[in-house]
């Protein structure tokens, strides 16, 4: 049976400027087939320079959007600073998604929220074809988050630029009830990112194993493909883009790319996994990403 085509742009409830701005990063850049592979590059910020220390050459961010052109990635998030200094060399050749929020890693994260450093404003100005912004579902600076996202909805909705919402969960609450990457916390946030209006959630892939300490319907037992596709069922019409994580074995990436696409996803965003290696290396592993999503385009894409 012919599987059925991923979500696509056209269902994705967008108006015209947001289409446009989609339309660009996911139809001609990368693939042009729907499916996305992004190169996320804020970890400076979030954990500071000790993930570039295997590999020196990518503290350069001028390195990192070379490799993203030449390995056809279909948009770079980078935060307001590199933006600033480091995008116009490139500009418009790969798709800017503009991080409007951000924090390091010095603090604990009990109560974790993310400060606005940049505005859509500066999206506009910079070129963006997106904002991205940093949500900690179940934090206890919830309440916080939900308000300095709906101003960047507002703005977002206003200049037709699309949202990315990075949905984490977050919090001794969430901890509680299974930790962060549990399929509860991760299906949770999905489905959080979708009602506050995010165009698109950035999820890490469920841990089904771990399912939650709540008890309810998430006591039941799911496969990987089970709990992935019930994530992006959760987010309905926001498209998903499953994220990397630490940097693992090539063939465990590799699947859980295939089980994302299976369900529906309509990318990646993967830094660690792509940059903590040689410069041909990781030209090599995105080809292999792509070979997969090459076998997914999505709703509206030619072959679909
Ligand atoms: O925005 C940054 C990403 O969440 C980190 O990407 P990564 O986990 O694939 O290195």
């Amino acid at each position: 049976m012919k599987r059925q085509p991923g979500k696509g742009i056209n269902g994705a409830g967008l108006g015209p400027g947001k289409k446009t701005r989609l339309n660009r990063i996911l139809h001609q850049h990368g693939l042009r087939n729907g499916t996305a592979i992004f190169l996320p590059y804020d970890h400076g910020l979030e954990h500071g320079p000790r993930d570039f220390f295997d590999n020196p050459v990518v503290s350069d961010p001028a390195y990192i959007i070379r490799l993203a052109l030449e390995g056809g990635f279909n948009g770079i998030a980078i935060q307001i600073g590199l933006a600033e200094k480091f995008y116009w060399d490139y500009a418009g050749e790969v798709p800017l998604i503009l991080k409007l929020n951000g924090k390091t890693d010095i603090p604990s994260d009990a109560e974790a929220l993310s400060p606005l450093h940049a505005s859509v404003a500066d999206a506009v100005r910079l070129g963006a074809d997106a904002v991205g912004y940093t949500l900690y579902v179940g934090s206890p600076a919830q309440e916080t988050d939900f308000r300095q996202l709906r101003q960047v909805r507002e703005d977002a909705q206003r200049f037709g630029m699309p949202l990315i919402v990075w949905a984490y969960p977050r919090g001794a609450a969430i901890e509680a009830k299974g930790g962060r990457d549990s399929f509860y916390a991760v299906d949770y946030a999905a489905r959080t990112a979708s009602e506050l209006g995010a165009d698109m959630v950035k999820v890490n892939f469920p841990h089904p194993e771990k399912v939650s300490g709540v008890k309810d319907a998430y006591q039941h037992e799911f496969s990987p493909q089970q709990a992935i596709n019930a994530v992006v069922r959760s987010a309905n019409r926001t498209l998903v883009l499953v994220s990397g994580g630490e940097k693992a074995g090539d063939e465990a990436m590799l699947e859980k790319t295939r089980q994302s696409m299976e369900a529906g996803a309509t990318g990646l965003i993967f830094g660690r996994n792509v940059w903590q290696r040689e410069h041909d290396e990781s030209i090599r592993f995105v080809a292999r990403l792509q070979e997969i999503l090459s076998k997914y385009p999505q709703a509206g894409a030619p072959g679909a």
